[in-house]
């Protein structure tokens, strides 16, 4: 019964797909803080396309006035001084709208990191999927890049790309609207064949694609599949495959690109600095020819023709990097918009430390529950373990503990208090939990194991990894205590384990969530984890996920999970007599010989 007024849980794996929204809008919303300096810097920029054609410009009037039966010589200075002037202020404006643009640049990737930080603060612990890790790393790196790149490149390069030409068109109209359309006269043809490379291009891309991910997958079957195909004598074979991929991504490309590129290269040839200066010196030629204008008239044609084609290269590239932008802004918007775990504006305290599961129904996607009524209570200082086939729900269960996600139906409380009118920080203070996926940060052994006591002392932090078993082996590691994991410390599943253990030993509290490990490198270390296990749970309130039925026999209670909910519960030996489910399990773990061997029961292929 959810009680009215609260959000909808956060799911595992889900991000809410933000409605349909206007192409682009989702990108022009992160861009509204810094709109003005963005603004601001497009105008700069385009004031300094308009001046770059200073230069050009004065060529004619400089060389009307020297042609000129008596050149007069202040007219000369002035044309030259106001080019020389244009030439300062292009300088100026460009400079001043770079600094403006890489200045709102770089606050906006500040902001955005800020604000998927603070977001992804609040999601759900159990949003942390693989999936939705990889989706992280793509917003916080490529997706912000792909903006930054277009307010601080593309941006001012299209703004110069565009005004530079028009202005030059609109000038030279104004001087001669004729020989201004027969410099253009190449320009249609570049019009036709670049569409007609992005239509094919379009079709082709996906032949191309398709080769790529062939030379892809034959390469990670080779490497993952490297010590069998050797073992098998299947080298030959293996690499055949590999130079097969390679040879049809050749003659893909080859079929695909060569005719794409002829094309595009007619098309830029088109519009080339010799085509322009063609037509406008054929084109003026004549018109000389026919008297209708001085040969001097032709000079702007001329050299503004080249001002028009140079920056239509980069028109045709800015699209794909504005297209970019904007899907990276519609993920990033995505992301921004994934459900937060709600924290209550009045936290209440618990008092003492009993965890219940109170009519508990919760399900991954809506509508198809994992688990289903689920009653449970933790007395202080007991063992609940969890067992069940593989798939009933056992994790899930346990993940609720911790507030990973919030349930759908009933409620999980520790103190009497629901946890979601429980400050993070008091429940946290409460409840530790030591999974499978150990994540250990990129920092010292020492400050992995103090994440949740900073202020811990050095002794304290030994003392945790004395009784997780893990104090010789950090010993041994080049820097100690001080080794950077990942960076000088290289450590096994088993290892990490125990540090996740010290980390929860050293937190202290007063209930332990375990998700036992599945796969244990050897039997030594599965007994290092055990010692190092034993004194965590010491004294403990543990909720504790079992695969292995040997590791349980001693819990105050077994839950035994099927299909989501409470199929059984009891001890081992009450559990036994009653010769439900639980004495099934046990029968096929000891006749299977798991229980020697310390495999899995609730391993796919074992019986129930
Ligand atoms: N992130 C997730 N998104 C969607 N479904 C999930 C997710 N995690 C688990 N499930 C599904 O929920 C069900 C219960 O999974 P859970 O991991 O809790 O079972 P389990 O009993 O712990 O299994 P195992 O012993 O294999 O770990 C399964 O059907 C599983 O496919």
């Amino acid at each position: 019964m959810r009680r009215s007024g609260r959000p909808g849980p956060a799911r595992r794996g889900e991000a809410v797909s933000v409605n349909r929204r206007e192409e682009g809008a989702a990108l022009r919303a992160l861009l509204r803080p810094v709109r003005g300096r963005i603004t601001a810097g497009v105008a700069l920029q385009a004031l300094a396309g308009i001046a770059s054609l200073g230069s050009f410009v004065a060529i004619y009037p400089l060389a009307v006035a020297l042609l000129a039966d008596e050149p007069d010589g202040s007219t000369v200075w002035w044309i030259v001084a106001s080019a020389a002037l244009a030439l300062v202020v292009r300088f100026v404006a460009q400079s001043l709208s770079y600094l403006l643009m890489h200045d709102a640049d770089m606050e906006f990737q500040l902001r955005l990191r800020r604000r998927i930080a603070d977001r992804l603060s609040r999601v759900p612990l159990g949003w942390y999927s693989s999936r939705n890790s990889a989706t992280v790393k793509k917003a916080l790196a490529d997706d912000v890049d792909s903006m930054h790149y277009l307010v601080a490149h593309a941006l001012p390069d299209l703004t110069m790309a565009l005004v530079t030409p028009v202005a030059a068109l609109v000038y030279l109209f104004a001087l001669d609207w004729r020989l201004a359309l027969v410099t253009l006269v190449t320009t249609p043809v570049f019009g036709v064949l670049f569409r007609m490379t992005g239509k094919r291009g379009g079709r082709q891309h996906e032949r191309l694609a398709g080769a790529i991910v062939g030379i892809n997958t034959a390469v990670i079957e080779f490497v993952q599949g490297i010590s069998v195909i050797k073992a098998f004598g299947q080298r030959d074979k293996a690499s055949e495959r590999f130079n097969k991929a390679v040879d049809d991504y050749m003659t893909t490309f080859t079929a695909v690109k060569g005719p794409l590129m002829s094309l595009s290269s007619l098309a830029y040839a088109s519009v080339s600095p010799a085509a322009m200066l063609a037509a406008s010196l054929g084109g003026g030629t004549l018109f000389v020819a026919a008297d209708w204008t001085r040969p001097v008239d032709i000079l702007p044609f001329v050299l503004l023709g080249l001002a028009i084609s140079a920056p239509l290269v980069v028109v045709t590239y800015a699209p794909q990097a504005l297209g970019q932008a904007r899907q990276a802004a519609d993920r990033v918007a995505e992301l921004l918009a994934t459900p937060t775990l709600a924290e209550p504006e009045r936290p209440l305290t618990p008092s003492g430390h009993v965890a219940e599961f109170h009519d508990v129904t919760f399900g991954y996607t809506a509508g198809s529950p994992v688990l289903r009524n689920i009653d449970l209570t933790l007395e202080p200082g007991t063992v609940t373990a969890l067992v069940g086939p593989s798939g009933a729900g056992k994790s899930t269960l346990a993940a609720l503990l911790p507030r990973f996600f919030d349930p759908d139906q009933g409620s999980v409380r520790v103190g009497g208090i629901d946890l979601r009118d429980m400050a993070a920080q008091e429940l946290y203070s409460h409840v530790a939990f030591v999974f499978q996926d150990v994540r250990l940060l990129r920092a010292t052994v020492a400050d992995n194991i103090k994440m949740a006591r900073p202020n811990a002392t050095s002794a304290e932090v030994q003392a945790a990894a004395r009784a997780a078993r893990c104090h010789d082996r950090i010993l041994e590691l080049p820097r100690g205590y001080d080794s950077v994991v990942g960076e000088d410390a290289v450590l096994s599943g088993g290892e990490s384990q125990r540090i996740a253990i010290a980390r929860a030993l050293l937190a202290d509290t007063p209930i332990i969530v375990l998700d036992e490990a599945t796969a244990f490198v050897d039997p030594e270390a599965e007994a290092g984890i055990y010692d190092a296990l034993s004194a965590l749970i010491a004294g403990r309130t543990v909720l504790f996920v079992a695969h292995r039925l040997h590791t349980i026999v001693d819990a105050d209670q077994i839950v035994v999970l099927e299909h989501g909910r409470v199929a059984e519960r009891g001890t081992h030996t009450e559990l036994l007599d009653s010769a439900g489910v639980y004495r099934r399990l046990w029968e096929a773990y000891t006749e299977s010989g798991a229980h020697a061997q310390g495999n899995r029961i609730d391993a796919p292929e074992a019986a129930l």
